[in-house]
């Protein structure tokens, strides 16, 4: 796939490939003697949210020390050794899947340079929306690149800055950044987290033993038995700085001018793992009353709920308890296959498909099944899975989804396809994708009935509470590189065709 933040007509700015991309994960903890250890254990638990690489950088007191892999985190940061290499008590991890930059061990987070006032480590979730802009300019002026990654925008922003302090050279640089970012930054005294102006991606506040971590999702938290202190805000910058007398002063600030929160939908719908909580809301809870609103919106004759697993799984149980249909696992799920939704490419992906599910006959044969799944997005899964189902005797079957149609691209940290390699591009009618999926009947969840189960309230079109531009069209910022226009130009653009 070509990324949709290239620009097409500029071979020197291609930096990607067809490729499939997804999310990324961040952690970062100050003043624990167990920070690497502890680091390690809060990646594996943000496993899901990046697969390709992990990377930790630790720091000692007298110098950092980088460790990055490619691969899974338990493939590599169980390994003591490997761990022993990252001494210090301040650490910072990140667990990638691309967005920009190619899938190599050049573009694997976090970032490090080594600037005229000491080291910083920079790890990010997320993705800008003006990074190529930028980094044109800047390798016009003569910066060299070390990655093709977004993110090292940020670092030549901090070493260009004017400002004096380390915090108000990373504020000076993310303030010039648009799109969606968790970020968090490591100097040899600070660990500092950022959240851009409208909180499109997650990112949390936690304590142990009283010391400050930052991590994108809750789960991280409950891995190593930390507390959740608070989200950190949209827009906020939290700043963690070790005084010399030992002890750790927090301090919170606002640069961005003060903006409704609008977090991403696709994290309740799909990404954030479900014993998350994601501003305040369990992860588990809205996918539940996203099945049970589905229910209420799509009923169906059926006599078993089948959750198309996992991440069709709480929405099924929410259908089920408001149908009043039972409940089985019908389909059985191989945990040993990754997500597929990102993997690569496709036909990685469809080969996992086939290695990931398989049907539990003894619940299906001689059954009307009403499958529930969380998303469609190629179509993949439902295509092969409603194909299964029939094959292990079912007589009719339906497929209910959780979350809308998808029509758009996402450019802030997740990876859609290109638009047209998007299922509900490709077919004129409902009745249309279901014939070609193969099914008896097929709906989706209205956009009002996610809001209801995510935020208990429908949308509000004149301020939408969500960032949901895969199903609306909606950017809530602008699309720099996309569109070649800078921030300093008018508002922002809408150049996918409307939803509907
Ligand atoms: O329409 P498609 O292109 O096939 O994509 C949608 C599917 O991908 C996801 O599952 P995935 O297997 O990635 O993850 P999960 O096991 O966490 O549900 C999602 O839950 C859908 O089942
Ligand atoms: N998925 C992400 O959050 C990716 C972060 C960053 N844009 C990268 O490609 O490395």
């Amino acid at each position: 796939m070509e990324s949709p933040l290239n620009h097409p007509n500029d071979d020197r700015f291609d930096l990607d490939g067809d490729t499939l991309h997804e999310e990324c994960g961040v952690f970062g903890i100050l003043g624990h003697s167990d920070a690497s250890t502890l680091t390690a254990l809060g990646l594996h638990a943000l496993q899901h949210r990046g697969q390709e690489a992990a990377g930790i950088v630790s720091f000692d007191g007298r110098q950092f020390y980088a460790e990055k892999r490619m691969g899974l985190v338990g493939d590599h940061y169980t390994d003591p050794a490997l761990l022993a290499k990252l001494p210090g008590t301040m650490a910072m991890g990140h667990t990638r899947y691309s967005t920009t930059g190619e899938v190599a061990l050049r573009n694997v987070q976090p970032l490090f340079a080594e600037l005229g006032d000491g080291g910083i480590a920079i790890a990010h979730n997320g993705n800008f929306t003006n990074g190529l802009t930028l980094r044109r300019q800047i390798i016009a002026t003569g910066a060299i690149c070390q990655s093709t990654s977004d993110t090292e925008v940020v670092l030549h922003l901090v070493a260009r800055s004017r400002h004096s302090s380390t915090t108000d050279r990373f504020i000076d640089a993310i303030r010039q950044m648009e799109g969606g970012y968790a970020m968090l930054a490591m100097t040899r005294t600070k660990l500092i987290a950022a959240r851009d102006p409208i909180g499109i991606r997650p990112l949390v506040m936690g304590e142990l033993d009283g010391k400050p971590i930052f991590c994108s999702e809750t789960c991280a938290l409950d891995m190593i038995g930390a507390k959740y202190i608070r989200d950190v805000e949209n827009g906020e910058v939290v700043i963690c700085e070790t005084q010399p007398d030992g002890s750790i002063s927090i301090e919170a600030r606002k640069p961005a001018r003060p903006t409704p929160e609008r977090p991403c939908l696709f994290e309740y719908v799909y990404f954030a793992r479900p014993d998350s909580v994601v501003s305040g809301r369990s992860v588990y809870g809205a996918r539940k009353r996203m099945g049970m609103n589905l229910a209420k919106e799509a009923p169906v004759d059926a006599d078993v709920v089948v959750p198309v697993p996992d991440g069709g799984t709480p929405a099924a149980i929410g259908y089920a308890q408001a149908s009043g249909i039972p409940f089985e696992l019908g389909i059985i799920r191989n945990h040993y296959v990754g997500r597929t939704f990102i993997e690569p490419t496709q036909s990685i992906r469809a080969f996992g498909v086939k290695l990931k599910h398989s049907a539990n006959r003894a619940e299906i044969a001689g059954k009307r099944v009403v499958l529930i799944d969380d998303s469609i997005v190629r179509g993949t899964t439902s295509l092969k899975i409603v194909q299964m189902i029939r094959d292990a005797g079912a007589t009719e079957v339906h497929i209910r989804v959780a979350s809308p149609m998808i029509y758009h691209s996402d450019y802030y940290g997740i990876d859609t396809p290109d638009p047209e390699m998007l299922l509900a591009n490709q077919h004129e009618t409902l009745e249309s994708m279901c014939k070609f999926i193969g099914a008896d009947s097929l709906e989706f969840l209205s956009i009002d009935g996610l809001y209801e189960a995510v935020g208990g309230e429908k949308r509000n079109d004149q301020a939408p509470q969500f960032t949901d531009h895969y199903f609306t069209g909606d950017y809530p910022t602008q699309l720099t590189d996309l569109t070649g226009r800078d921030k300093n130009e008018p508002k922002k653009v809408s150049l996918l065709k409307e939803a509907g």
